[in-house]
């Protein structure tokens, strides 16, 4: 019966892992495109000169937005202070710049990251050069060069190099038809924005380069992300985080979100973790490559109850951005992370109260706290 046969390695192919050992190469060369992206045809990407027990070399793209210094001085625990390189197109605070190495990389200059990578023998990228949802609406060519071109130039780039990608993602790859209390990993997702769009697309150009090449790409849909040390970057969860500065520095808050908007958010801290956690999770326990990942869920009113606990003075106005709303609007309201926490034993750490309670003492509002308890 040689067309089962036949139908039986394409089903193979197409449905299994590589690592599933009957994936032979079914086509016979691995072109990404024209010079210098060439992959020749006897290329291994799992056959780096460092195996898993090797020091990790670790490089950040566009490290110098609202997470990629936590993350750099996160990694850098794990792996020593030289051995995590950051890099954005912007010129790093001084502060940054001494805490370890930095260097330029555009995304957009494929040669200028080869470099990089070659040079500095990078065997981890985390990818976090992004324009984020409310930026990327008022720039959409920037976004789409940003956010699609580049990462094409870093899956090449980790392809060719046998390197192992982190790309997030976000609640924003959902859109408005998606199911949206609770919102799972595998369902329809048709998002509005060219974030959204674009992040979509990274989901599936990974995966489809983990099945189609072996690339060891991983990526976690993150929620919004609230951090007290680094500005958001001009998203649509941003106003989680500037209430806590608008708070503590004058006791007024201006919010650009309706008060009943109900969207995923996480703290920093859980967020770095569970990136690490991922990418140091066995293969064999990924049953996907994209995972959601889920800590707490809250409205604005929501978030500013727990707020006026400890600064009772805080006033709260409205003033909705309509375009902030639209895209809110259409995003999950509650991350379903089943599958995270079975796969690789995700958990977070912080709930509401212990997010408020950390952001207002970095803050230095100790002494509110304090009175208010
Ligand atoms: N912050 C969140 O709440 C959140 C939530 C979900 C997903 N994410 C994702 O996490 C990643 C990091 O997010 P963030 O909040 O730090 O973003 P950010 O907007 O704060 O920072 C992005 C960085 O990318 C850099 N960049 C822009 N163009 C570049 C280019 N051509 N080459 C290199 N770098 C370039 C910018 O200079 C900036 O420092 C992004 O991919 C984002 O989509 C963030
Ligand atoms: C949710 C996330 O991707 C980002 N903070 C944004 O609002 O655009």
């Amino acid at each position: 019966m040689p067309v089962v046969r036949v139908l039986r390695r394409v089903a193979c192919w197409m449905l299994q892992s590589p690592a599933c050992g009957c994936r032979a190469p079914v086509l016979p060369s691995r072109f990404l495109g024209t010079s210098p992206r060439q992959i020749p045809m006897d290329a291994n990407f799992h056959s780096t000169s460092f195996s898993e027990a090797d020091q990790q070399r670790v490089l950040i793209t566009g490290g110098l937005g609202q997470l990629g210094v936590g993350l750099a001085s996160f990694l850098r625990k794990r792996f020593g202070k030289d051995n995590v390189i950051l890099s954005d197109i912007r010129k790093p605070p001084e502060h940054v710049f001494l805490s370890g190495p930095f260097i330029y990389s555009d995304i957009l200059d494929y040669k200028n990251l080869r470099e990089i990578v070659v040079n500095n023998r990078i065997t981890w990228l985390f990818h976090y050069s992004a324009l984020l949802s409310a930026v990327g609406e008022a720039n959409v060519s920037l976004a789409r060069a940003v956010n699609i071109t580049g990462l094409h130039n870093v899956l090449d780039v980790a392809a060719e190099h046998g390197l192992r990608l982190f790309v997030p993602s976000t609640i924003g790859a959902f859109g408005p038809t998606s199911p949206r209390n609770p919102t799972p990993d595998l369902c329809i997702q048709r998002p509005r924005t060219i974030y959204g769009v674009s992040k979509v697309h990274a989901e599936l150009m990974g995966e489809y380069y983990y099945y189609r090449y072996g690339l060891d790409f991983r990526c976690l849909r993150y929620p919004g992300i609230i951090s007290a040390d680094s500005q958001p970057g001009g998203g649509t969860t941003d106003y989680a985080v500037q209430i806590f500065h608008e708070a503590v520095k004058n006791g007024r808050f201006e919010c650009n979100l309706k008060p009943d908007t109900r969207l995923p958010m996480m703290y920093i801290d859980d967020c770095l973790r569970a990136t690490l956690e991922v990418m140091e999770a066995p293969a064999e326990s990924l049953s996907m490559r994209t995972y959601n990942i889920s800590a707490m869920s809250f409205t604005p009113e929501e978030l500013a109850q727990e707020v006026l606990k400890h600064v009772p003075e805080l006033q709260v106005t409205y003033n909705v951005d309509p375009v902030r709303q639209a895209i809110a609007d259409s995003w999950p309201m509650n991350f379903d992370d089943s599958n995270a926490r079975k796969d690789w034993g995700w958990k977070h750490d912080f709930d509401l109260p212990e997010l408020v309670t950390t952001m207002l003492n970095f803050h230095g509002s100790e002494s509110r706290v304090a009175q208010a308890n």
